[in-house]
């Protein structure tokens, strides 16, 4: 063919070429709009189709109205509110003999030997110095998977199943893919165009594996996470609300987790726990099986020596990281500390804010929470500070040391075509080709064989220096779950150690008198029944009413001395005294609250028995929910009631405007802003006569309520059968009792009186009060009288 004519058919050839190219660019493009409408249609018709199904807001109040069915055994299913709709959710509460089966891995260890002058209580900050990677931890890790695991066949071990095919399934696809990347680059520089193109396709075809397989491990570590921090919640949530009122014992009657409360332990710790712990295993398993497999792979290519080598410097690397590796563990507990004070200085202003906006109170306000931010991040700084150091070291060991490592071990073969030879043969393959044309080295390989083993080994090499950086760093992540360990096994041991009313116990100080009580919560000896039967009445039998003092080396301080009361069924009783002489505390140590460190006390079970507190409480609900706390809709609706009862009462209680002010009875709303003081307080008499308890005991309840509203109510709850028992400073209450309890604030000192003679010397006492009062007047009255006089004799002239 003359050079002209194929030159021409070369130009059409190009051409059809072209023609062809653009028909199939255009005939993709059209595909790709057809497809993307498809799609946002699909796209619009399932969200049409969801919107349709979604609830309104008002709708969805309504469908929540019942929080809970109940199921048989004890069984809930809870309606939560998800995504516009209402889900039920089965919650089945943790059962007694598992608690008593766990109980002892949550005990404390023994505690280290303290020196003999210290009488103090351990510390948080003590228990603090403790945490690391150590045995404790172990312990610990090992106590709590008996929660997040519970058996073999937990969903929990299928997630970890499918996690770890995953992984291992991620660590096949990078060994194919660092085989193929060689592959390709040696096809390029042997110019083999049609082994190259079959590379692209493969390549393409293990994109597919690889990215659902790294979107499987992301979904599966999440859901991980999730399972653990439900269980662990789950698990928390039944210890903490149970029927010893341990969520009040926790701040009140021990010192571990301190007064800022559970919280941040609940809300924040624990889910650091579980995304650390769900995080490790993936950070740790695929790099450890990364190591073993690449470097089976390399040590192929760079002999036995070569991996011992490689072997070596990671010890050595290990121990140089571990050298220069700060306490992350200890760091990370006192960051979650500090973290929770700061959150707990937050919710204290909200609960306070109408209080401290009265007092103008905000700068003060807001130097506690700067400080208590300042606090948490000088804490957070340090830490950087010291990762710094940490992250250089990391950064030249891992990333260049290691780098370098492997590339003298990959010039080996190169460089020393005898090390070759021999690993060859072991791994029974031949280095000879047979183009001698292409033999360009000592190693007997042709320079494309020798790029592509480069560029395998690279990548391996890359691989692992990735795998043995996150290894390292997953050191540093195990320190931090040894920070989160300690914290969650310390809220789970307080709340199993409260939960059965066991306390920690402290030494008699040796400075108290040999014969001085001493009430240490670790020594109780009282007892407290609370199945009697109403008729037999409420009994303090010679119980000394004690403030409990956790943690604090002096004890408990008695605040009423060996009291001895007995309140009949009809025999309203009346309790009074100076502000902090102890009468909340009887109510606390009759409602169990407060242990009962000597003597006995009897009383009707719970249903039978209701205390008012001094300050009112308004839970989230409807206004339904509010008259009939602590039941929940299904409870009313077994009782029978009605909301016509539910306005009987609330007429009795003078807010029977309510339903209709607020629509309904049905309305959310947040009651503790709606309702004023006065009408809080009435709404707890709402509750008294709506569960109507054989004996009430009422705490300064009716305080902010008028005399004669507070009067018709006493009268009613006498009226329909409940004994009072009530603690006021108000004489207006008196007729409504028949015995008076005085606390004098003497050293514990009281005493008690029929009503009748107290009223009596208490008007007579009042009516010399008002008189000496009057007298007191005289003089000013008789200034200003002369006062006037003067002026008026001075406008008469
Ligand atoms: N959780 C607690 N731990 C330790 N001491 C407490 C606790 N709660 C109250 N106290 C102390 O116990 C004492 C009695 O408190 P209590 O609430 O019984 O007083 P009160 O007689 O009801 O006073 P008031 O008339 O002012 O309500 C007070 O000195 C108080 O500071």
């Amino acid at each position: 063919m003359a050079p002209a004519q194929s030159k021409l058919a070369q130009q059409s050839a190009l051409t059809g070429l072209r023609a062809k190219g653009g028909a199939a660019v255009f005939a993709a493009l059209v595909a790709l709009v057809y497809l993307r409408r498809k799609v946002v249609q699909a796209a619009a018709e399932a969200a049409e189709k969801r919107n349709r199904q979604m609830l309104t807001t008002p709708q969805i109040e309504l469908a929540q109205r019942d929080l809970y069915n109940p199921l048989p055994g004890g069984a809930r299913e809870l309606l939560v509110p998800a995504r516009g709709r209402v889900s039920k959710v089965l919650i089945k509460p943790t059962k007694a003999t598992t608690f008593a089966r766990h109980r002892p891995l949550f005990r404390k260890p023994p505690p280290a030997p303290r020196s003999a002058s210290s009488t103090a209580p351990p510390s948080a900050g003590a228990a603090a110095q403790r945490v690391g990677v150590n045995k404790e931890f172990f312990r610990q890790l090992s106590a709590i998977f008996r929660i997040i695991i519970p058996h073999a066949t937990s969903k929990e071990v299928w997630l970890v199943g499918a996690h770890t095919a995953f992984l291992l399934l991620r660590t096949y696809l990078s060994l194919l893919v660092a085989q193929l990347d060689g592959k390709l680059v040696g096809d390029l520089v042997s110019a083999n165009g049609k082994g190259f193109l079959r590379g692209l396709c493969y390549w393409f075809l293990l994109a597919i594996p690889s990215v659902y397989t790294n979107a499987m491990i992301r979904f599966l570590q999440s859901k991980l996470s999730i399972s653990f921090r439900t269980r662990l919640t789950r698990y928390v949530h039944d210890l903490y609300l149970d029927k010893n009122a341990t969520f009040y014992k926790v701040v009140n009657l021990d010192s571990r987790i301190g007064a800022s409360g559970a919280d941040q332990f609940v809300t924040t710790d624990i889910n650091r726990f579980c995304e650390t712990l769900s995080a490790l295993y993936s950070n740790v398993s695929k790099p450890t099986l990364d190591l073993i497999l690449f470097n089976i792979q390399l040590g192929r290519s760079i002999g036995g020596r070569g991996s011992v080598g490689l072997f070596l410097s990671y010890l050595a690397t290990a121990w140089i990281l571990r050298k220069v590796t700060p306490a992350f563990g200890k760091l990370a507990a006192i960051e979650a500390k500090l973290e929770g004070d700061f959150r707990a200085a937050h919710a204290r202003l909200i609960i306070n804010s109408e209080e401290v906006a009265f007092y103008d109170g905000a700068p003060i306000e807001k130097d506690i929470l700067t400080k208590a931010y300042l606090r948490l991040i000088k804490h957070v700084n340090s830490i950087y500070k010291m990762r710094i150091l940490y992250g250089m070291t990391e950064d030249m060991v891992v990333k260049y040391l290691w780098s370098a490592a492997g590339y003298c071990l990959i010039s080996i073969p190169v460089f020393f075509p005898k090390a070759r030879k021999l690993a060859a043969a072991a791994a029974g393959t031949s280095v000879e080709t047979k183009d001698p044309a292409k033999q360009k080295g000592g190693d007997g390989l042709s320079i494309s064989q020798r790029t592509e083993n480069y560029i395998s080994n690279r990548r391996l090499l890359l691989s692992l220096a990735d795998a043995g950086g996150r290894l390292m760093l997953s050191w540093k992540d195990l320190s931090e779950l040894a920070g989160s360990t300690s914290r969650v096994y310390t809220l789970l041991s307080t709340l199993h150690d409260l939960s059965t009313s066991t306390y920690t116990s402290l030494p008699r100080p040796a400075d108290l008198a040999p014969n001085a009580p001493f009430y240490d919560l670790g020594t109780l000896n009282g007892r407290f029944i609370t199945d009697a039967p109403p008729e037999e009445g409420v009994t303090l039998d010679k119980v000394p009413i004690v403030a409990p003092a956790p943690g604090v080396a002096r004890g408990g301080e008695e605040l009423v001395h060996q009291l001895s009361v007995r309140v009949k069924p009809g025999e309203h009783l009346l309790i009074t005294g100076g502000n902090g002489t102890g009468k909340t505390a009887i109510a606390r140590v009759l409602a169990g609250l407060w242990p009962v460190w000597d003597g006995v006390v009897v009383r009707p079970d719970d249903t039978k028995i209701m205390f008012l507190p001094q300050r009112p409480y308004l839970s989230s609900g409807s206004l339904r929910d509010q008259i009939i706390y602590p039941h929940s809709y299904p409870d009313f609706v077994k009782s029978g009631k009605t909301d016509e009862d539910l306005m009987e009462i609330l007429r009795k209680v003078h807010l029977s405007y309510l339903p209709s002010r607020e629509g309904g009875y049905d309305v959310r709303k947040e009651w503790k802003d709606i309702l004023s003081g006065g009408e809080k307080q009435r709404m707890g008499m709402a509750r008294l006569f709506y569960h109507l308890p054989k004996y009430g005991v009422l705490d300064e309840c009716t305080s902010a309520v008028s005399t004669d509203v507070e009067g018709s109510m006493y009268q009613h709850a006498k009226d329909v059968g409940i004994t009072l028992m009530t603690i006021s400073h108000r004489p207006s209450l008196f007729k409504h009792h028949m015995y008076l309890l005085r606390l004098t604030g003497h050293e514990g000192q009281w005493e008690m009186t029929q009503i009748g003679e107290a009223e009596q010397s208490l008007s007579f006492q009042k009516e010399i009060e008002s008189l000496q009062a009057k007298l007191a007047e005289v003089e000013t009255w008789k200034n200003r009288l002369s006062t006037i006089d003067a002026e008026l004799h001075f406008k008469e002239t």
